[in-house]
């Protein structure tokens, strides 16, 4: 069996997204990455439907060498002619003739019997065929069409020219069975069927877009019609990257493939998304930036044992990377092996010790950087030292026209618990009034520095202090999810590291 031919309709079905509004230059960029990514059929637009959709058109199909270039006509001679006039310089003009065959869509919305669509159809068709190598024509609502009626219409396209069929779900209502099933009745039922080839064009409505697509492989469907991150009418279109791979990593199933360059597809989806303003969502199938990212402990073990245990899809298949994001679902084995990566030496203890760390903080932020956890390590070594002052509690109440007051709780020397609370004209001086009475200090702050060590509103802050008594002066540092407890934290580190420095200097020289 032959590859199925990949039929991008970003720029036409695509660009009916609403809200979406395409400029010139970003539909040229959009279509040259579609070549790039080795799209069989690019449908660059409805010439008759506006000026500019004309030239978008008509400069895509002179511009593109690699791809066919199609543009979507009604069956109307004025919009085939746009469409000759806009494709004929193409290398081989394409040209995408559709009509309603559902007997809603002709009697509500065409107005016109089954047997006056069946004559609009072929006439169409035929005046197309005349100026055009290559005619599709599209059965719009062929799900919610009578088989036997679309089976007629389907022969009498192809006699009349049609050299591709293509039968859509229209408003995604189809099943995938039915839509399997509709492929294999029209193979069978329709006598002419060998001279086309059949083409499947899904939409989203109820979420089975790309179901629906690889259905209608299994069922005899050639081509597929789908957009990039599936943008489209109301819930969209099938989406090609989840199409593209899924024909890839089941190929043992579909026995068959495309010609996409899957590396090429997390950049034409992340172009895409950025020039129609439409975000990838995190949990994408393939290019969310989800989708190869590893959070829980038992996957993150068996990913470091065997990537295939958790990973179906290489990210390098698709141009994306993978990672391990460290959050509170992780495990000792993943944070073991971040630590190395970011060269921690210590014990296993200390490991210990930091991974309870990571573990509290982990559950007060979504994800833990590598920034994080140098801090932490950070930390941990200043841990080491004599802390005779450690915070246990702290409480500040602020409001407009409120004197800020803060309420702190020391351990002094590793076993004493001492309380004070005081006031000041901000909520930090209120914190280092009460630590300087805490602490029988009469510090002069010489510096404070906030500043967020990652990015993001959960980031950890980190705060710096220079405390200065007379001659001397020490600095001070605190890491903590929020400002007012690294400020704590970081007047203590400067207290403790001034009375380790004056114990020292008091201490008889071993030296000598
Ligand atoms: C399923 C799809 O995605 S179909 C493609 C949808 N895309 C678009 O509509 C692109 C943007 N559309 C447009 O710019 C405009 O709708 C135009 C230029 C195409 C037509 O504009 P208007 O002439 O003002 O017509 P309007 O959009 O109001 O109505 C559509 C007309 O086309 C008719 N029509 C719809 N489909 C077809 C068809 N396949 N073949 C022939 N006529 C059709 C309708 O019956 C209606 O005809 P009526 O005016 O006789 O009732
Ligand atoms: C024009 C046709 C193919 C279409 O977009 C649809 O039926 O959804
Ligand atoms: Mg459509």
């Amino acid at each position: 069996m032959g590859k199925v031919k990949i039929f991008d309709t970003t720029l036409r079905d695509g660009e009916q997204s609403p809200g979406i509004n395409l400029n010139h230059k970003e539909k040229l960029d959009i279509a040259f990455q579609l070549e790039r990514l080795g799209v069989d059929i690019i449908e660059a637009g409805f010439p008759a439907s506006s000026q500019g959709d004309f030239q978008s058109v008509k400069d895509i199909a002179t511009q593109i060498k690699n791809s066919s270039i199609t543009g979507l006509a009604r069956s109307k001679k004025e919009d085939i002619d746009a469409c000759w006039e806009a494709l004929k310089q193409s290398a081989e003009p394409r040209i995408h003739v559709f009509l309603a065959t559902s007997p809603i869509h002709m009697q509500y919305k065409l107005k016109l019997t089954p047997e006056q669509v069946v004559e609009r159809a072929v006439e169409s068709v035929k005046y197309a065929a005349k100026k055009f190598p290559y005619v599709q024509f599209s059965a719009e609502d062929a799900s919610r069409s009578d088989w036997t009626f679309l089976a007629r219409i389907i022969e009498a396209t192809i006699d009349a020219g049609a050299s591709v069929i293509n039968l859509p779900d229209t408003v995604g209502y189809g099943m995938p069975k039915e839509i399997s099933e509709l492929f294999e009745y029209m193979t069978k039922n329709v006598p002419n069927i060998d001279r086309a080839i059949l083409s499947t064009h899904n939409h989203d409505d109820l979420g089975m877009g790309v179901a629906n697509s690889l259905a209608a492989v299994q069922g005899g469907a050639r081509q597929v019609e789908c957009t990039i991150n599936g943008i489209g009418e109301r819930a969209g279109n099938a989406s090609l990257e989840e199409i593209a791979v899924g024909l890839h990593i089941r190929s043992d199933f579909y026995k068959t493939g495309t010609n996409i360059q899957l590396n090429e597809l997390k950049r034409t989806s992340a172009l895409v998304s950025r020039y129609t303003s439409m975000p990838i969502p995190k949990n994408k199938a393939v290019v969310g930036s989800n989708a190869f990212a590893h959070e829980s402990g038992i996957h993150q073990d068996g990913m470091l044992k065997h990537k295939e245990t958790y990973e179906i899809i290489t990210p390098e298949l698709v141009g994306a990377t993978s990672s391990n994001p460290l959050g509170k679902h992780s495990g000792r084995h993943a944070f073991q092996e971040k630590m190395k990566e970011l060269g921690f030496k210590g014990t296993a203890d200390e490991l210990n010790q930091l991974f309870q760390s990571f573990k509290t903080l982990a559950d007060k932020k979504k994800t833990v950087t590598e920034d994080d956890l140098y801090a932490l390590m950070i930390d941990q070594g200043e841990d080491e030292q004599v802390q005779t002052y450690s915070l246990q509690a702290l409480q500040v109440s602020y409001g407009t026209n409120q004197t800020p007051t803060a309420t702190i709780k020391l351990v002094k020397s590793g076993d004493k618990e001492i309380t004070e609370a005081s006031t000041g004209s901000g909520s930090v001086e209120a914190i280092y009034n009460t630590l300087a009475k805490l602490t029988d200090y009469e510090y002069r702050l010489t510096d404070y520095r906030i500043q967020s060590i990652t990015e993001g509103e959960d980031s950890l802050a980190e705060v710096h202090v220079k405390l200065s008594k007379e001659e001397q002066s020490q600095s001070g540092r605190g890491v903590a999810h929020d400002v007012l407890e690294a400020s704590a934290k970081a007047y203590l580190h400067a207290v403790n590291r001034m009375l380790n420095e004056e114990k020292r200097k008091k201490e008889p020289s071993t030296v000598g």
